[in-house]
């Protein structure tokens, strides 16, 4: 029998919540396979220590639920494949699943009751690695004081901690970090990344984090799924393709609208990325003098934003960016394109209350976090608190696509919601943003969906940044991200022509 299911690899990967697991729990459980799953999570856990550190002797500790199953799981096979494992545990009675696994594990090897006089004496002897399987996405806070004795010891120890599905005492769904939480070193998690291990601080308890399949169908994980996460495959599969006879007019005519006195840098930033990222003609409009950085750039200035309709009476761009370096007329000049019903990225000084209401399926709004805190009429510290839900609420309220930039950019769309797994602190520096608008703006101005161009242009701009950063580190220029397009655009074309590559010998093997 052949599979009738896509290749995981061309799937984005899921992020889960604890409800999410919950589901897929049930899911597993009413199919019958929630034993195995918990033997194959257990397995690859197993299989990643042995890889990484095949000689450490591993502390392994238990927990009372499921996370607590998974390491004994790991138990096992480590101690099977010869590894020396030392296993301690909150609890000892057989019941449920994980009861079952103890039992299990108990036909092998020996554990003992997890206790501070415990630990102790396991780490005055012969330790090298602690795997943590005390709590998983179960937790909820606050960390019970049997178990914060045990997180404080380990944190003050200076010991390697490897995670099972999150650090024990993160909360699976947040950024924030609950008192006591364990500090791990690396954390393997499980069917695909925790928002905890996505947004900081909770992602800096978690070390490097990898996600290891559950070895069920990637739709049953999607299906329960909080967000996605893009892939190289899933991101590759959206660039445009262009016919061979393109022409300037087919390659899309975007617009800049934007600059101020002493701010004709951004909207410069934004065309010159558009430019990078393929458009066949860019204009560039403002009150002031435009000043762009590529002279292929046809610019305009008017007297008065009231003329716009008149600048715009016989042309028809396939899609605008505005806002940037725009000033206190910002709104106004915004809610005038925005009837025109184009696609449209707004960004910066046009991110205001007055817009809400008025996105449309081309919109595509681009806050950081304190223009979405702006948006929402509510503290900056309240949108970082949970930025998934901040970037839907203010798709609810202002219609279109929402890019709630940061690290990671999270993009909420009519489809869903989805985190940019590209990007990097070395961004951290003025006019990135205006890049960025320029790079949706082309993308939609070549014919993408907006909220496809909104997804495809974080991921461009993101990797664009990840592939300048081992030369640039910190010092990293927005206006060499945009340079580097092309760049990002030719790896990830690279990347689809090797993966087909792999495909098709994969095929002729078969
Ligand atoms: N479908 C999937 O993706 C799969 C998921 N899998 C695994 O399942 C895990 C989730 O398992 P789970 O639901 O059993 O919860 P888990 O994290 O083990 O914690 C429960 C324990 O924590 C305790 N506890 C709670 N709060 C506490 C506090 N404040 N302070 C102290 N203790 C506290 C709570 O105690 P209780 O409240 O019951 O007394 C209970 O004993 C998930 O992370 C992954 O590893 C895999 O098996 C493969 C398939
Ligand atoms: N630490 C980081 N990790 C990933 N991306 C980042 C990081 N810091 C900044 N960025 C990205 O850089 C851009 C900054 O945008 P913004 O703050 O609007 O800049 P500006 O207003 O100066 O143009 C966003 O796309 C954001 O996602
Ligand atoms: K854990």
């Amino acid at each position: 029998m052949t599979s009738r299911a896509p290749a995981n690899a061309t799937l984005p990967e899921a992020v889960l919540t604890a409800a999410g697991v919950r589901a897929l729990d049930a899911r597993l459980e009413a199919a019958g396979l929630l034993r195995l799953t918990m033997e194959n999570a257990g397995r690859a856990v197993a299989e990643r220590v042995r890889a990484l550190r095949p000689h450490a002797r591993v502390l392994i500790l238990v927990g009372r639920g499921a996370n607590g199953g998974d390491a004994l799981v790991a138990a096992r096979h480590l101690h099977a494949a010869g590894q020396a494992v030392r296993v301690l545990a909150l609890g000892l009675e057989e019941t449920g699943l994980a009861g079952e696994m103890l039992r299990a594990w108990r036909a092998m090897g020996e554990v003992d009751l997890l206790t501070p006089q415990a630990l102790e004496a396991a780490l005055a002897q012969r330790c090298d690695l602690v795997l943590d399987g005390l709590l998983g996405t179960g937790f909820r806070p606050p960390l019970r004081p049997e178990l914060s004795a045990i997180t404080a010891r380990l944190n003050a120890a200076d010991l390697e901690v490897f995670a099972i599905d999150l650090p024990s005492g993160l909360q699976a769904d947040l950024p924030q970090v609950p008192e006591g939480a364990l500090r791990a070193a690396r954390t393997f998690t499980l069917g695909g990344p925790k928002p905890a291990l996505l947004f900081s601080p909770a992602r800096e308890c978690a070390g490097e984090w990898e996600a290891l399949p559950l070895a069920v169908p990637q739709g049953w994980v999607l299906e329960h799924a909080r967000a996605r996460r893009l892939t190289p495959a899933h991101a590759a599969a959206l660039l445009p393709q262009r016919a061979a006879d393109a022409h300037k007019g087919t390659a899309g005519e975007v617009w800049v609208i934007g600059g101020s006195e002493g701010m004709s840098g951004a909207p410069a930033m934004a065309a010159h990325a558009a430019l990078r990222t393929g458009s066949g003609l860019l204009r560039m409009i403002g009150t002031g003098e435009p000043r762009p950085i590529d002279p292929e750039v046809i610019t305009a200035r008017l007297p008065d934003w009231a003329d716009l309709e008149a600048y715009r009476a016989d042309r028809r761009p396939d899609a605008l960016a505005l806002g940037m370096g725009l000033g206190g007329q910002a709104a106004r000049v915004a809610a005038r394109v925005l009837a025109w019903a184009r696609p449209t990225v707004v960004d910066a000084d046009a991110l205001t209350p007055e817009l809400r209401g008025l996105g449309h399926p081309g919109v595509v709004w681009t806050p950081h976090p304190a223009e979405a805190a702006r948006m929402l009429a509510c503290p900056t510290h309240a949108v970082l608190a949970d930025p998934l839900e901040a970037a839907e609420c203010i798709r609810a309220a202002y219609g279109g696509t929402v890019v709630l930039k940061g690290g990671p950019t999270v993009v909420a769309a009519e489809d869903g919601t989805w985190v940019n797994p590209t990007g990097n602190p070395g961004m951290a520096s003025a006019g990135m943003g205006d890049t960025l608008a320029g790079v949706i703006a082309s993308l939609a101005g070549q014919g993408l969906e907006a909220a496809v161009a909104a997804r495809l242009g974080v991921y461009l701009h993101g990797l664009s940044a990840d592939l300048l950063q081992p030369e640039r580190g910190y010092g990293l220029q927005a206006t060499e991200v945009g340079c580097g397009i092309p760049r990002a655009w030719r790896a990830l074309r690279e990347w689809v022509d090797w993966a087909g590559q792999e495909e098709r010998k994969r095929c002729k093997d078969s």
